[in-house]
C-alpha cells in the first residue's frame, strides 16, 4: 500500500512534468505578441489569464488573419478564448461604422447551458475591456416578443443554438437579409456535435445564407472537423487553415489532456454505492467532486443515499428548468457546495424512451430539455476530481466527461467505477486512450491506490443498511420533490431575482431530500473503523489538499456576510407582488445599468 501512495505521489509529479513540457514548447509568445488588442490583454490580466494556451497560440494569429479555421485541441485546453478574443478585436475595429441591419458575428452552440457560459464569458470580457458591444443570447423557449427585443437594436454578437436560429428565421424573427447584409462571422462551437448529431437540419437553414465575406470558425475537441466542413457546404472561402496544438494529432484524438489522473475501481455493481461512500466519507479524493450517472433516477438515488451520511449534493438534468440549471452551475462553480451530481447530455435526450412516466404514477410529467447538456463545453470551475459512478457509452463520453477536471493549467483526476457489465467498455476506453505508441503514462487508467479491502468493508453494514431504506418509490418521490421546489424557485421567484440577481445566492440546490433526518451515528466515521493505511491516505489527501492551497474559507462566504436566515427569498418570499421586505444592493443597479448598455 505504502508503495501505491508513493506512486500515487509519482504520478502527480510525472504529469505536472508533462504539462510544463507542452507548456514550455509553447511559452514562446504572449496575447500582446499575438497582435490582441491591449484592452483584450488588460482584460485577460484581471482574469488572471497570463500566458496563451497552445491552441491560443495557434488560433489567434489566424483569425486576425481572416482565415477560416478549423480549430480542435483537448478539451479543457481554452477553446472558448481562442475564438471570443479575436472576435471582440474584429468588433471593437468595426465600432463607430455605419449601422448594420443585423448581428456580425452568430456563435451557435449545441446546448443552453453553453450559451449561458459564452454569453457570460464574452459580457465579462467586455465589461473589463469597458467597450460598449451589444451581445445577446437567443433560447427557444423565449417568447417571439423577447426575441424581438433582444434583435432590436440590432446586437453585434448573438449566442444561440442552431434549432433557435432556425426557428428565429423560419418565423421571420430573424430577417433574411438582414443575416446577409450583416454576418462577419459564424462560429461553430463543439462543431463535431453541431454538425453531425441531429442539429443538420437546423444549419441547412442557416448555411445558404451565410454570405462569402462571412468568416468560419469551427471548434471542437474532436478531428472528425474537416469532413464537416465539407458536409454542410459552408462557404469557407477564406484560405481554410487547421489549427491544432503539436501535440495533438490524428491518432491521439481521444486523449485525455495530461493533467489528469485517471483511475478506476473494479466492484460490483451493487456494490458501486459502497464504493463511492468510501471515496467521499474518508476523503480519499479532493473536493468539489462531479459524480456522473447514466439515469436521473440513479442521481436521486444516491444523493438519497449520500446525504444518510451527511454528504450532501445537487443533482443536475435535464428535467429540471433552465433556471434552475443555470443557478446549480453558478452555485458549484462559486464553491456553494461540493458534490454535484449529474446526468451526462447523450442520456438526457435518450431518457425520452427510458425514464418516460408510467401512467398512474406521482411523477411529474415534464419533457426533457433537448438542448441540455452539461458534459461537452461546461466549464466547471475547480473541480478536482470527477468520478464515474456508471460508465459512459463511448470512449467519447469518457473523454469529455473526465475532462470537466484538470482544465487549462490546472490538474485533476477521475475515478471510475467499473462493473463487470462494464469492463467491454472499460476496456475500449483503455485501447483507444494506451494508443499513444510511446512511453507515456499520461493515458493510463491505473487502479485506484488509495483504498483498502478493509476500509470499504468497515463501511458495509451502515452502507447495505441505508441503500436499503432508499426505495424505488423514494426516489420517485424525491425526484418529484426537488422537481416542485426547482419550478418554484424557477418560476415564481424568477421576477425577484432579475431584480435582485445576488438573492438567488441563499436558494440552495444541496438541500435535503429525504423525509428522515440522517442518524447521528451515520454522520462521522468513528476511529476504530478506519486500518492504519487508510488513516495515512486520508493524511495525504488532506495534505496534498493544504498543499494545493484549498481551504474553506471561499466556501459559503455569501451567506456569512449578513445574509442570514431573515434574508432567505423562500421565507420572505411573498406571491402578491413585489413588496420584498429588504432593499436592492448597489450591485444590482450597477449591473441593469451595465446591462442595458452592454448585453441582454
Ligand atoms: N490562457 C489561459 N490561461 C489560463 N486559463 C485559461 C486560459 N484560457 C482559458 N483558460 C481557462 O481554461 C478553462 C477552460 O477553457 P475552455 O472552456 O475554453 O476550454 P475548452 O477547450 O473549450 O474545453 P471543452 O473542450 O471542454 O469545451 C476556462 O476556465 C478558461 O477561463
Amino acid at each position: 500500500m505504502a508503495v501505491a501512495i508513493a506512486m500515487c505521489k509519482l504520478q502527480y509529479m510525472v504529469r505536472a512534468g508533462t504539462l510544463k513540457g507542452e507548456v514550455v514548447e509553447e511559452e514562446a509568445l504572449n496575447f500582446e505578441e499575438l497582435g490582441l488588442d491591449p484592452r483584450l490583454t488588460r482584460a485577460l490580466l484581471k482574469k488572471n489569464i497570463i500566458k496563451p494556451t497552445p491552441i491560443q497560440h495557434k488560433a489567434i494569429p489566424l483569425i486576425l488573419e481572416g482565415k477560416d479555421v478549423v480549430a480542435r485541441a483537448k478539451t479543457g485546453s481554452g477553446k472558448t478564448f481562442a475564438y471570443l478574443l479575436p472576435l471582440l478585436q474584429k468588433l471593437f475595429s468595426e465600432s463607430g461604422g455605419p449601422r448594420k441591419s443585423g448581428p456580425s458575428a452568430l456563435i451557435l452552440l449545441p446546448t443552453r447551458e453553453l450559451c449561458h457560459q459564452v454569453h457570460s464569458e464574452i459580457s465579462s470580457l467586455l465589461e473589463f475591456c469597458r467597450v460598449q458591444v451589444m451581445v445577446v443570447q437567443l433560447l427557444s423557449d423565449m417568447s417571439v416578443q423577447d426575441m424581438n427585443a433582444a434583435l432590436a437594436g440590432p446586437p453585434e454578437v448573438v449566442v444561440s443554438t442552431p434549432a433557435c436560429i432556425s426557428g428565429c428565421l423560419s418565423k421571420g424573427v430573424l430577417q433574411v437579409s438582414s443575416v446577409q447584409d450583416s454576418l462577419l462571422m459564424l462560429i461553430l462551437d463543439e462543431a463535431d456535435l453541431l454538425l453531425s448529431h441531429g442539429y443538420e437540419d437546423d444549419l441547412k437553414n442557416l448555411v445558404p445564407l451565410v454570405p462569402r465575406r462571412c468568416q468560419c470558425l469551427l471548434l471542437s475537441a474532436t478531428s472528425r472537423l474537416e469532413p464537416l466542413g465539407n458536409s454542410t457546404s459552408l462557404s469557407l472561402h477564406h484560405g481554410l487553415r487547421t489549427a491544432q496544438p503539436p501535440f495533438m494529432n490524428r491518432s491521439l484524438d481521444h486523449r485525455v489532456i495530461s493533467t489528469i489522473t485517471l483511475q478506476e475501481i473494479t466492484c460490483s455493481f451493487d456494490d458501486k454505492l459502497l464504493y463511492i461512500l468510501a471515496l467521499l466519507k474518508l476523503e480519499l479524493v479532493q473536493k468539489k467532486v462531479l459524480i456522473f450517472v447514466n439515469s436521473i433516477d440513479m442521481g436521486f438515488r444516491l444523493k438519497l443515499f449520500l446525504e444518510q451520511f451527511g454528504i450532501r449534493s445537487a443533482v443536475l438534468n435535464a428535467e429540471l428548468p433552465q433556471n434552475s440549471r443555470c443557478h446549480i452551475l453558478e452555485e458549484f462553480n462559486a464553491g456553494l457546495f461540493d458534490y454535484l451530481i449529474a446526468t451526462d447530455d447523450n442520456k438526457g435526450r435518450d431518457q425520452k424512451s427510458n425514464d418516460k412516466p408510467k401512467k398512474n404514477t406521482k411523477y411529474l410529467r415534464r419533457k426533457l430539455d433537448k438542448e441540455f447538456g452539461v458534459v461537452r463545453g461546461i466549464d466547471f470551475k475547480h473541480v478536482l476530481t470527477v468520478i464515474n459512478f456508471d460508465m459512459p457509452s463511448s470512449p467519447e463520453g469518457y473523454v469529455h466527461r473526465v475532462g470537466r477536471t484538470g482544465r487549462a493549467y490546472n490538474t485533476g483526476a477521475s475515478v471510475s467505477l467499473v462493473s463487470p457489465k462494464e469492463e467491454k467498455i472499460i476496456e475500449e476506453i483503455k485501447r483507444i486512450l494506451g494508443d499513444n505508441g510511446g512511453n507515456d503514462m499520461s493515458n493510463y487508467i491505473a487502479p485506484f491506490p488509495l483504498l483498502t479491502t478493509n476500509a470499504v468493508e468497515s463501511l458495509r453494514y451502515r452502507a447495505e443498511d441505508v441503500a436499503k431504506s432508499v426505495t424505488r418509490f423514494a426516489v420517485r418521490e424525491s425526484r418529484a420533490q426537488d422537481l416542485r421546489n426547482e419550478i418554484l424557485n424557477s418560476e415564481k421567484l424568477k421576477a425577484h431575482f432579475e431584480e435582485n440577481p445576488r438573492d438567488l445566492d441563499l436558494l440552495k440546490h444541496d438541500k435535503l431530500l429525504s423525509k428522515k433526518a440522517p442518524a447521528a451515528h451515520l454522520l462521522d466515521v468513528p476511529d476504530y473503523l478506519l486500518d492504519s493505511v487508510t488513516k495515512e491516505a486520508r493524511k495525504m489527501v488532506k495534505l496534498s489538499r493544504a498543499a494545493m492551497r484549498i481551504n474553506k474559507t471561499t466556501k459559503r462566504t455569501l451567506f456569512n456576510k449578513g445574509f442570514g436566515k431573515s434574508r432567505d427569498p423562500l421565507k420572505t418570499f411573498t406571491a402578491k407582488g413585489r413588496s420584498w421586505k429588504f432593499k436592492r444592493n448597489g450591485n444590482v443597479g450597477r449591473r441593469k445599468r451595465r446591462e442595458g448598455k452592454m448585453t441582454s
